[in-house]
């Protein structure tokens, strides 16, 4: 599904360049869960953003479903991005000025669903995230972990094939922390593929295969026993 080759990235301020990433093969089959660990600045949500199509690598590879992808223009990646790939972000970025269920309807608005198609969608995944009870609440009237699980919901509801999460419990105590990551682990079970990058153990748990970077290089990998 998913496959870097020697992907490199520099970001470049001023005389200062930083090298992000530098050289990372990676290869993702489909119904994988992944969790990428590594220290504070070692390009672990550059990698996530390039997977993501929210950004190009400077040099590399990077197949998504076979199709080369690494030097799309911005117009083409949202294309691509709109309908497969759903994002959960640490600080959940949900509107405050619109309700729970605008807020997971809003993916839907660029796909040109019909108005009863885009509720119903929007019902189902509010159930399934168990947010169903609060669909007209602002996202500043429900707590953290339910603020990630209507999240999680908007993510969802294009139907993606990939998820990435970057960080997605690291503003959650742990009791809420676990539920979406009970979440995230039914949704994989279910076939969506789930790119995570995390600092937690707890959570690094939950995915089959753990990949460790430092200083923009994969330096170790563990593939958990089925
Ligand atoms: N837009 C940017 N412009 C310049 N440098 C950047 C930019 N984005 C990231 N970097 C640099 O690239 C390196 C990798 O950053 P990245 O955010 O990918 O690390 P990270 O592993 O996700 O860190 P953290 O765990 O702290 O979130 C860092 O040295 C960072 O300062």
């Amino acid at each position: 599904m998913i496959k870097t080759t020697a992907i490199s990235k520099y970001f470049r301020t001023d005389e200062i360049e930083t090298i992000a990433l530098n050289g990372v093969n990676l290869d993702i089959a489909p119904g994988e869960f992944i969790a990428i660990m590594g220290p504070s600045g070692c390009g672990k949500s550059t990698l996530l953003n390039i997977i993501g199509l929210l950004d190009s690598p400077t040099s590399g590879s990077y197949k998504l479903n076979g199709r080369e992808v690494s030097a799309l223009k911005e117009k083409e990646r949202g294309q691509i991005r709109k309908g497969h790939i759903g994002f959960v972000f640490q600080s959940f970025n949900l509107i405050d000025e619109i309700d729970v269920a605008h807020n997971v309807e809003l993916p839907l608005t660029y796909l040109g669903l019909s108005r009863s198609e885009r509720r119903k969608r929007v019902g189902e995944m509010l159930e399934k995230v168990n947010m169903s009870h609060r669909a007209s609440h602002l996202p500043q009237q429900l707590s953290g972990g339910q603020q990630q699980r209507v999240a999680i919901a908007r993510a969802l509801v294009t139907h993606p094939r990939l998820i990435l999460a970057d960080e997605p419990t690291g503003n959650l105590d742990s009791k809420n922390g676990r539920e979406i990551m009970e979440l995230l682990s039914g949704l994989n079970r279910e076939g969506t593929t789930i790119v995570m990058v995390t600092h937690s153990d707890r959570d690094a748990a939950y995915a089959s295969r753990v990949i460790h970077l430092f200083d923009g290089t994969i330096v170790g990998e563990i593939q958990k026993k089925q």
